[in-house]
């Protein structure tokens, strides 16, 4: 059995640090519950992609053991396949769709997903003032001067998934309870209602997850360094007083 190339999760962690180690790998995250007949009919195939394609890496994630990991790919239910690459979703299965599923992983396998990648390219990441979107109308738009704007909207504010009353991912909950537990105000953006700055702003702040937190449109940190400034007490000494409680 090619075991090695799969992670059966069993720590959150465990998938943001193969996420993190494998930027340039397509990693096929395949979500999935015991009790459906559906999801077993895919799992031969599944084992089969495994063992055919051992430049892809492969996850095996019980959708219903992590809530807030499925949420946080946007299943809605199993059986579920995404395609992974920097970071960012690249393609998706929603479904026993084995055809398509097939055809995806061949498509990656061969190297070709990146071209439908939805990480801004290396080159945009390195001169932010070049990125643009095109929208579905093919109207192109400076994207920097909203993402400055968004940034800027409040003295801090919060790129999160979901609202914060309703966070959609573990890390956004987290930095959301911290920010409160702190009296510290913040203004918030869902990126998941808006996939042009979800992946825009990655490349404006040369940082590739979410959440984000800025003060004063700069890029404070993500979770990992929040936690940190709150430990040492710089993060109380960088907020404006305006922004305290
Ligand atoms: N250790 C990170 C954790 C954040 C993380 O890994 N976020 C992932 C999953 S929620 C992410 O934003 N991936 C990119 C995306 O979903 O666009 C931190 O300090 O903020």
């Amino acid at each position: 059995m090619a075991t090695t190339n799969v992670l059966n999760l069993a720590k959150e962690e465990e998938l943001y640090s193969l996420l993190q180690d494998n930027p340039e790998a397509t990693i096929l995250i395949f979500f999935s519950a015991s009790w459906s007949p559906q999801c077993q009919q895919m799992g031969p195939l599944f084992d089969e992609l495994v063992k055919k394609y051992p430049t892809l890496r492969f996850v095996k994630v019980e959708a219903e053991d992590f809530e807030e990991v499925a949420e946080s790919y946007e299943v809605a239910a199993v059986p579920a396949f995404v395609f992974v690459r920097k970071l960012a979703i690249v393609d998706r299965v929603d479904g026993a769709n084995a055809p398509e599923l097939s055809r995806l992983a061949e498509k990656h396998a061969r190297g070709q997903g990146s071209a439908s990648t939805q990480f801004p390219s290396a080159q945009a990441a390195a001169t932010p003032s070049n990125v643009t979107a095109t929208t579905s109308a093919g109207f192109k738009q400076d994207l920097n001067t909203r993402l400055k704007e968004l940034t800027h909207r409040a003295p801090v504010m919060a790129f999160i998934k979901g609202t914060p009353a309703q966070p959609r991912c573990g890390f956004s909950k987290t930095l959301v309870g911290l920010l409160s537990d702190h009296g510290i105000k913040f203004g918030y953006f869902d990126i998941l209602t808006d996939d042009d700055v979800r992946q825009g702003l990655k490349a404006y702040s040369n940082w590739p997850t979410y959440p984000q937190l800025y003060i004063d449109g700069e890029l404070t940190g993500g979770l990992d360094i929040i936690k940190e400034m709150i430990d040492s007490g710089e993060l109380m000494e960088t907020v404006p007083a305006s922004a305290r409680n």
